[in-house]
């Protein structure tokens, strides 16, 4: 690569996001990880600076895949294993609270998983080797705390002055069928703000990877919580992921040098950097040479 370095930057594109702007394409990368394919080859584009950027769409580039059958171990491990220690990932979601309207970008700080466990949510499962990791900031909240108010500038100059939401909580439902009345009204008595169907186990294996995780999200639609209103339907949600998608290529074009900028400098790393170190229980000479190879591709403490 004609690299001014390394990527240390990996984006993750949603519903509605193929693709980003303002970048020069450099090279398609063809990748297998221990962990499969990731859901789309992954772009290397540099930003104007010439410092390099990669991209993943979740869905695959036409959007062919589930959300339950995102390989979101390959994706981060793909991302990882070139050098990434950021991912500025997007995501489409429903609102479960009537001041976040459609349109609206919220940036979250909290999850609660409504996942139905058939997703492969850890790269530490079936290897004998057993590892927990922390995962109660399960954003990373440096690089929450350097994006929003840079997201909130870019979005103020952006048409229609949109309106960005922080510390909110999102709800990863398992889909793909939206939600019934009765679960959405539950989610807003969990304390539930916005919806989705990707940010778990996204995040959960970010944070095996150690790399710092942030979700930008954007409300498309009020879910099915309104009593008297039509719940969401795709129609509904097609209607504003065209507008969202290119506020959030906005969003990417002003945001992704600074956060490379800050990621060199080591700013927001301090915290989910070695927080991988002592979470394995398994002794060392107990674990099995296979496996260690295998983690080895995501973590140093392997080798
Ligand atoms: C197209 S509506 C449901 C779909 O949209 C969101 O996708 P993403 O998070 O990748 O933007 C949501 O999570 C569902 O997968
Ligand atoms: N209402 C909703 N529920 C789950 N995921 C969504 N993505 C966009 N809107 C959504």
């Amino acid at each position: 690569m004609s690299a001014n370095e390394n990527v240390l930057v990996g984006c993750i594109g949603g519903s509605g996001l193929y693709h980003l702007d303002n970048l020069t394409f450099v090279k398609k990368l063809d990748i297998t990880t221990p962990w499969g394919k990731p859901s789309s080859p992954i772009t290397i584009s540099s930003l104007p600076s010439g410092d390099l950027i990669a991209f993943i769409s979740r869905h695959g580039p036409h959007h062919t895949i589930t959300p339950t059958e995102v390989p979101a171990r390959a994706n981060i491990a793909a991302l990882k294993h070139i050098g990434c220690q950021a991912i500025v990932a997007f995501s489409a979601v429903g609102s479960l609270r009537e001041e976040i309207a459609p349109g609206h970008f919220i940036i979250p700080d909290q999850i609660i998983d409504r996942t139905k466990g058939i997703r492969e949510d850890t790269f530490f499962r079936g290897e004998g080797v057993v590892v927990h990791s922390m995962f109660g900031e399960p954003f990373s909240r440096k690089l929450n705390e350097f994006v929003a108010p840079k997201v909130e500038k870019i979005l103020a100059e952006a048409e229609g002055n949109v309106k960005l939401h922080t510390g909110k909580t999102v709800v990863c439902m398992e889909g793909p069928a939206f939600s019934t009345r009765a679960e959405s009204l539950m989610y807003r008595q969990w304390g539930g703000d916005i919806i989705n169907m990707s940010v778990i186990p996204e995040a959960k294996l970010a944070r095996e990877c150690e790399l710092d995780y942030t979700l930008i999200c954007t409300s498309t639609d009020f879910d099915a919580w309104r009593v008297g209103e039509a719940p969401v339907t795709v129609e509904e949600v097609i209607k504003t992921l065209h507008t969202n998608a290119g506020n959030s290529r906005a969003v990417a074009a002003g945001l992704l040098q600074d956060v490379h900028d800050v990621v060199k400098e080591g700013k927001v790393l301090d915290e989910i950097k070695g927080s991988m170190r002592f979470a394995c229980v398994t002794r060392a000479d107990v674990q099995p040479e296979a496996a260690k190879k295998k983690f080895s591709y995501i973590l140093p403490y392997f080798e």
